[in-house]
């Protein structure tokens, strides 16, 4: 194969074009979410059903149950823990809770613990809880006392930190709230737990450090958020609602969310802003747009409120609180400028409702563009099926598919018309039906990898795109989806093949060339910025495949390749996470040279243009 690179780009890569697509999916709470107590307020539960008390466990007898509490610490958290010590107790009794499929216990760190406590009838009870780290035999890894008050009949909050002594190799462990025998033939209600390590960039209420180092290192220009199935419901009434998602702990009332699990919304809009800003990333902002997953499409008279509402969230965002309430809702938080916002997203894979999305998209578009005559909407339905009033100038296209059909549609967006229309790929990823894999494979990867050179030939449509789902936490039970891009457990990460495949992917401007055979098994994209000629080889066949380039100009004859290749079925998992990683190496080129392509590779070769 020979590949005749032109001097002169045809059009800028678009620094949107590779970002992050999130929602809550086996992967906010427990996941990004620093938060380390599962169910710690006890949201969306029936007091007294058994799973009310899901991750907490009683210690040495202590006696829990979840009540309706009679006076709630909040209006948005009416439910409470409540403990009776047993007359002639003995020892240390209480409830623990375990995490989220365990708690990584780390000496280096210092946990910040709260919660909140009340007495319902008052005792002359004053002594300390005391909350602690520790194994789940029992080995006490930090431990701190809380001074606790019979006299104490509201609701009060109360901090300890600590500081383990060691770090265990398990992340079988439990945090603990105990009393010691004085306690004993007391009732004490709790709520609104909370356990903290360390979070990213020290963010309040943010994200667990070592998940978040690694979407970091993507580079990522975008963040989609907060759905994906997950913004739209089982029903209209259980949508994620962003004013529910905002202001303080204690007053945010969660919700059965549309993967299986109840969401804190601990993760809410404003940590999702600030998230975007630590990651130097750009929001792309969902609003619920009518349809639930029940497939229920509100009818067209219904919709104001709900208009009203992605107005107000917008305003949330970027709005000036001197001109609209839930902007300076934003500054009564501590936010007083807005955040940058361009694209909103109307609704999420409305295809499967694209009759109603006629009336609805005309509705929230119609309105929010009048609203926001500076913001960008993207619609969620097939391209121009059904035609829409008015115009979309950015669809969302979502694809699931095999390794084989990834390499075979490289070319996929090279037919579209040029019309003003933009695209953004926002969920793509090889899934593996018929084997039903948990992690992507060198296979699939190299088939992304192909499908990815046609969002740079295509970057003057294509201007953003995002692998999805983004996050998995690995335990048995803990996910709703496979494969993902990033995996974790309570104390590793681990970095899928598909991960190197996104992590390699940059440039500024599109250097045309020579058009691979769309049916081939060989592609290309060569991309330069200001310093750097960075050409992709993708080589999706098993076995080696040369290509010759002709680059435009002298280039220096010392450059870098990137590999990443392997055998077709490689993963990287927990137990053999590197096995596959990007190997780095010099070689020398030329204005003419070719190159070898190992079978099943993605090769990045970096020449230097000063
Ligand atoms: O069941 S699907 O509709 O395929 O779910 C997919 C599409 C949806 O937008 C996203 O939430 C999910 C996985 O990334």
């Amino acid at each position: 194969t020979t590949v005749v690179v032109n001097s002169t780009a045809s059009h800028a890569i678009p620094s949107t074009l590779y970002g992050q697509m999130f929602e809550d999916i086996n992967s906010g709470d427990g996941g990004l979410y620093a938060e380390l107590l599962q169910n710690r307020a006890f949201q969306q539960v029936t007091p007294g059903d058994a799973t009310a008390l899901y991750a907490w466990a009683a210690v040495n007898g202590g006696n829990i149950t979840v009540i309706a509490d009679s006076d709630p610490v909040s209006s948005a958290l009416p439910n409470a823990l409540q403990l009776t010590i047993p007359s002639g107790a003995s020892g240390s009794v209480g409830f623990g809770n375990e995490g989220y499929y365990g708690i990584n216990v780390n000496s280096s760190w210092t946990y910040n613990a709260s919660f909140y406590y009340r007495f319902p009838e008052v005792s002359d009870f004053s002594g300390d809880a005391t909350v602690a780290l520790q194994s789940a035999s029992g080995e006490i890894y930090a431990s701190a006392q809380i001074p606790v008050s019979g006299s104490q009949t509201t609701w009060t909050q109360v901090y300890a930190q600590l500081t383990p002594s060691t770090s265990p190799s398990s992340t079988a462990n439990n945090f603990t709230v105990t009393f010691d025998s004085s306690a004993a033939g007391n009732t004490i209600n709790f709520a609104m737990f909370l356990l903290f390590p360390p979070t990213f960039k020290d963010r309040a209420n943010g994200m667990r450090i070592d998940v978040a180092e690694v979407l970091y290192s993507m580079k990522p220009s975008f963040f989609r958020l907060p759905g994906g199935n997950n913004l739209e419901g089982q029903s209209a009434a259980t949508r994620w609602i962003w004013n529910n998602t905002v202001g303080d702990l204690v007053d945010r009332p969660g919700r059965v969310g549309d993967w299986s699990y109840i969401n804190t919304d601990g993760l809410g809009l404003l940590e999702y802003l600030y998230w975007c800003e630590d990651m130097e990333m750009e929001p792309f902002m969902a609003v619920w747009a009518g349809y639930s997953l029940d497939g229920t499409s509100l009818p067209e008279d219904e919709l104001a409120p709900y208009i009203q509402a992605a107005i107000d969230q917008i305003n949330f965002v970027t709005g000036d609180p001197s001109g609209s309430s839930a902007a300076a809702l934003r500054a009564s938080l501590g936010r007083e400028e807005p955040f940058s916002l361009t694209y909103v997203e109307i609704g999420n894979e409305d295809f499967v409702a694209s009759e109603s999305y006629i009336y609805r998209w005309r509705d929230f578009a119609g309105n929010l563009t009048a609203a926001f005559p500076q913001l960008k909407f993207i619609a969620t339905t097939d391209p121009f099926n059904p035609i829409l009033d008015p115009t979309p100038q950015q669809y969302d296209n979502h694809v699931y598919s095999s390794p084989d059909w990834f390499a075979e549609n490289s070319f996929y967006y090279d037919d579209f018309e040029r019309n003003c229309t933009y695209y953004f790929q926002g969920e793509y990823a090889v899934t593996y039906a018929d084997e039903n894999l948990m992690y992507p494979t060198i296979q699939g990867s190299i088939g992304e990898a192909a499908y990815m050179t046609g969002f740079e030939r295509n970057a003057d449509i294509v201007f953003a795109a995002s692998y999805a789902p983004l996050l998995m936490n690995v335990a048995d039970g803990a996910y709703q989806w496979i494969p993902n891009l990033v995996e974790f457990d309570a104390a590793n990460v681990y970095k899928s093949t598909s991960f190197y495949v996104q992590h390699l992917n940059r440039g500024t401007e599109y250097l045309p060339s020579t058009l691979p055979d769309p049916s081939g098994t060989v592609f290309w994209s060569v991309t330069s910025d200001s310093s750097t000629l960075a050409i992709k080889v993708v080589n999706y066949a098993n076995t080696t495949e040369d290509v010759t380039f002709q680059l435009p100009f002298a280039v220096a004859s010392s450059a870098t390749v990137t590999v990443l290749t392997g055998d077709s079925t490689a993963s990287n998992t927990p137990t053999d996470p590197n096995l596959v990683t990007p190997t780095t190496s010099a070689i020398t080129i030329g204005q003419a040279f070719n190159y070898t392509a190992p079978a099943y590779s993605l090769s990045v070769i970096n020449v230097s243009l000063s």
